[in-house]
């Protein structure tokens, strides 16, 4: 699967980067490897010359068995039913809570709408049609969606206008549940987690969120800050990871990303570690360079960690509506992202834009935010979210 992650659109793209990789990137790697992996790695090596970019590698954050027993303490009540049966019922209202904007600008209307209408007729379906259209469902999936209401109408021979909001809820469950599994691919271990996305999206908060999450599932989690084109986001990083308990693999701004993904995997070889999630720098503003980023940082982890399970997630913004869904398109073209994280679906009515990205680009959606805290990251299951979407 990894084989085929670089989606590159042109052939002379291809070639460029494909030369750049096989001349670069190797020889770095390899260069980069004699240099700073040896067996007896030391955080007093100094200034090491890596990609034309100096950097203080005695200042990394490189603690390698070190802090195993940090990572060591799982969660206290995983085994706790009902406590897990408590959680289940916060984790939907939660959930339910989040999607209020949404539920708003879906089913409060749908529900309008169909008070408003005696029996089933054309007008009826472009009412709804514009009620999804404006929940940011997208033209494309809108359109199959009434479509596939029409057919069933007819199918079933239902009359009664009451049925239609049951058939609705019916259409949007077999839109987000007709692709691949909307679970995380990372059991069993060892998994790596590449956290795609443009910046302000939320893919430092997701990783933050994600890492704590999985460390109280009782797994043994590693972040590798793989974003360095900033030094804030370094810094954002390094305080998620310490509210969620987690370590950083972290170099100095500047740093070449592919060489931080490589210490990363060698480190979370060296401590036996479960799930390693990195961070990317999210530059969009040239499709070529964020490809040629990517491509880099994807060979040195096919290189490196071929035996690993590997989730590329790409993270959108709900609040920018289509918006998201063009970004996914433009990432879909760089790599094959395998899953989509939907961040900030509280803060928004536009919450139909999660069926328009699953539908419109058949990569499932995995984890959805529903507000701020450490514990507003859910699995995203989509019997659950049609529910919370038209819950009374
Ligand atoms: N309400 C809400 N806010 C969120 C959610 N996820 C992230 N945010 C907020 O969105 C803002 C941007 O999040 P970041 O994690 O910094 O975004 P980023 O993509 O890492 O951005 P850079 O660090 O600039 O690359 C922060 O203020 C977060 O608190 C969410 O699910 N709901």
């Amino acid at each position: 699967m990894f084989k085929n992650f670089f989606k590159l659109g042109k052939k002379d793209n291809k070639e460029k980067i494909d030369n750049h990789i096989e001349n670069d990137l190797n020889k770095e790697l390899d260069d980069y490897k004699e240099e700073n992996l040896s067996e007896d790695i030391s955080e007093e090596e100094n200034l090491v010359e890596y990609n034309g970019i100096e950097e203080n590698s005695g200042e990394e954050n490189i603690e390698y068995d070190s802090q195993i027993e940090l990572e060591e303490a799982g969660s206290e009540d995983d085994n706790n039913y009902e406590e897990a049966d408590e959680k289940k019922i916060g984790f939907f209202n939660r959930l339910k809570n989040g999607l209020s904007k949404t539920r708003k600008g879906i089913t409060e209307k749908v529900d309008i709408i169909l008070k408003s209408y005696k029996k089933i007729d054309e007008e009826l379906f472009e009412d709804l049609e514009e009620v999804l259209i404006t929940a940011d469902v997208g033209v494309n999936t809108t359109m199959d969606i009434i479509q596939e209401l029409r057919e069933k109408v007819k199918e079933r021979k239902i009359s009664e206008v009451s049925e239609i909001r049951g058939l609705l809820k019916e259409v949007l469950r077999e839109v987000l549940t007709k692709g691949e599994t909307n679970k995380l691919n990372i059991d069993p271990s060892p998994a790596i987690i590449m956290v795609v996305g443009v910046n302000g999206v939320g893919k430092t908060t997701t990783i933050g969120k994600l890492s704590s999450r999985l460390k109280s599932e009782g797994k043994k989690v590693l972040i590798a800050a793989g974003d360095t084109f900033r030094a804030a986001a370094i810094e954002q990083l390094q305080e998620w990871g310490n509210r969620a308990g987690v370590d950083i693999i972290s170099h100095q701004e500047g740093a070449d990303p592919a060489a931080v993904i490589y210490d990363g995997i060698q480190a979370a070889k060296a401590r036996k570690i479960d799930v390693l999630i990195c961070d990317t720098a999210g530059r969009l503003h040239n499709k070529k360079n964020l490809m040629n980023e990517l491509s880099k940082i994807f060979r040195v982890v096919e290189r490196e960690y071929p035996d690993a399970r590997k989730e590329i997630l790409l993270v959108v913004d709900a609040t920018t509506g289509q918006n998201a869904v063009s970004q996914a398109k433009v990432f879909k073209e760089a790599c094959d992202i395998t899953g989509i994280v939907l961040t900030k679906l509280d803060g928004t009515a536009k919450g139909g834009v999660v069926l328009a990205v699953q539908s419109e680009l058949d990569v499932p959606v995995k984890l959805v935010g529903v507000g701020e805290k450490i514990s507003d990251l859910q699995d995203f299951d989509p019997i659950s979210f049609v529910e919370a979407i038209f819950e009374e």
